[in-house]
C-alpha cells in the first residue's frame, strides 16, 4: 500500500518504520508547510500532527478524498463536523485517541470495572495519565476516552483537571514528566482499601502499529470508524 504521512515527528518517524517492516512504501512526507495534493498518490494517509494543524488538516484531506488514518488528539469538540464532512464527500476516515491494542482493551476493561463499581458508593473515583514534556494536549485523549468510559455506570458528568469536591466531576492529573511514553491509571478509593488499573506504553511502537493495522483496514471502506471497529471489540 502507498502511504503519506501528514506529520513526520515522534510519530510520523515511528509509523515510517513499522509500516515500511509491513511492506508498505511511504510515498509523501508532508510537514507544515507542504502541500496536502501532494498525498493524492497515496492509497491512505496517516495524520498525527497538532490540535492546532488537525482540524485543517483533515479538511483539505476529506476533500480530496484521500482515507485517513488521523491519531492526533485535541479534536473531540470538532468530531459531529469532521463525521458529517466524510459522509457528505464519500470518504472514509478512523479515528482514536489511542491506536495501541493494550490501550484498546484497557478501554473495554476499564468501562466492565466501572459498570462493576457502580452499586459501591463507598469508592471514589480518580484518574491519573503521564506523559512527556512535549505534549500540547491535556488532559490526553486517551484520558477522556477512559473518562467517557466510565462516566454513565458511574453517573458522572465531566471531569476536571483540578481536585474537586463535586461528587459528579472526575479529576483527572495530567502528569507531565521526561521521554514518559503514556501511562494511564484509574483508582477507585475507599477509607479501607484502593483499586488501581493501569496501562504503561513502553515505547511509541503500539500506537503506531496500530495506525499502520487501522490504514491496512480502512483501504476500500467509506464512513467513520474507530480502532474498536478495526480490532472488532
Ligand atoms: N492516537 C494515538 O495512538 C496517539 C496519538 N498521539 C497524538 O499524535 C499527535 C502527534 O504526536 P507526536 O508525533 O508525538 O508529536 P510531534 O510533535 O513529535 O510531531 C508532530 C509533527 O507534526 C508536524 N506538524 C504540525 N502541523 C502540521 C501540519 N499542518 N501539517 C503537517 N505536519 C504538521 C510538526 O511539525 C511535527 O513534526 C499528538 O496530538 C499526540 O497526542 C500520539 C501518540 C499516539
Ligand atoms: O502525545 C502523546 O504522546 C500521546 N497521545 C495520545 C493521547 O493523548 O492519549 C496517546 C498516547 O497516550 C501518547
Amino acid at each position: 500500500m502507498k502511504i503519506a504521512l501528514v506529520g513526520y515527528g515522534k510519530m510520523g518517524k515511528t509509523i515510517e518504520r513499522l509500516a515500511t517492516s509491513r511492506g508498505h512504501e511511504i510515498v509523501a512526507r508532508l510537514g507544515r508547510n507542504d502541500q496536502m495534493k501532494q498525498a493524492q498518490i497515496a492509497d491512505v494517509a496517516i495524520e498525527f500532527t497538532s490540535p492546532e494543524s488537525v482540524l485543517n488538516n483533515l479538511n483539505e484531506l476529506i476533500k480530496l478524498n484521500i482515507p485517513t488514518v488521523c491519531g492526533t488528539t485535541g479534536w473531540n469538540d470538532d468530531l459531529d463536523d469532521i463525521s458529517n464532512l466524510v459522509i457528505k464527500e464519500n470518504c472514509s476516515l478512523v479515528h482514536a485517541s489511542n491506536f495501541s491494542l493494550g490501550v484498546n482493551l484497557f478501554f473495554e476493561l476499564n468501562k466492565k470495572l466501572a459498570a462493576m463499581m457502580s452499586t459501591f458508593n463507598e469508592y471514589k473515583v480518580s484518574m491519573n495519565e503521564i506523559h512527556h514534556t512535549e505534549k500540547k494536549d491535556a488532559p490526553s485523549g486517551t484520558a477522556i476516552t477512559l473518562f467517557e468510559g466510565l462516566k454513565d455506570p458511574l453517573k458522572k458528568t465531566n471531569w476536571s483537571l483540578e481536585q474537586t469536591n463535586d461528587e459528579q466531576i472526575v479529576t483527572i492529573d495530567a502528569i507531565r514528566e521526561e521521554d514518559v511514553k503514556g501511562t494511564h491509571s484509574i483508582f477507585y478509593s475507599s477509607d479501607i482499601d484502593e483499586i488501581e488499573i493501569k496501562h504503561t506504553a513502553h515505547s511509541r511502537d503500539g500506537f503506531a502499529l496500530g495506525a499502520v493495522i487501522a490504514a491496512e483496514w480502512i483501504h476500500g471502506k467509506k464512513g467513520v470508524f474507530t480502532m474498536k471497529d478495526v480490532l472488532g471489540l
